[in-house]
């Protein structure tokens, strides 16, 4: 018989690296706001405001791909989200200030000194 590794141990170091962090950031969305792409019937004339939609769902099937090449990429694609809830939501609104924290608590979860220690995931 075979030994058949852990389907999570046969993922790409990067890979579970980015679904660590992927799940550290989206417990900072506890309304679920960026978990699926946003809606044109929900935000009117979204997709014509909003060029590039990103979402938590878009950004895992991302993973799962192996679209990500680096940390870098997975942070840009964050970032992205975050910036679309702010551009076209008002300032003020639950989605703005929902967007806004979770940027600035996201990306204390991704700075050097914390992601060092999941460095070693990488070897
Ligand atoms: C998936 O989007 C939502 C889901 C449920 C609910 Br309630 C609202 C949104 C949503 N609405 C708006 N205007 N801007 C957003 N930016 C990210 N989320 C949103």
């Amino acid at each position: 018989r075979t030994c058949v590794l852990k389907a999570s141990q046969k993922r790409r170091p990067l890979s579970r690296l980015l679904e660590q962090l992927l799940r550290n950031l989206e417990k900072r969305d506890p309304n679920q706001f960026f978990a699926w792409p946003v809606n044109d019937n929900f935000a009117p004339n979204y997709s014509n405001i909003i060029k590039r939609p990103m979402d938590f769902s878009t950004i895992k099937q991302k993973i799962d791909d192996n679209e990500y090449k680096s940390l870098n990429c997975f942070i840009s694609d964050f970032k992205l989200m975050c910036n679309n809830a702010m551009k076209y939501n008002k300032p003020g609104t639950v989605y703005h200030k929902a967007a806004k924290r979770l940027l600035h608590a996201g990306l204390k979860q991704l700075t050097p000194q914390k992601l060092r220690p999941l460095g070693n995931m990488l070897t």
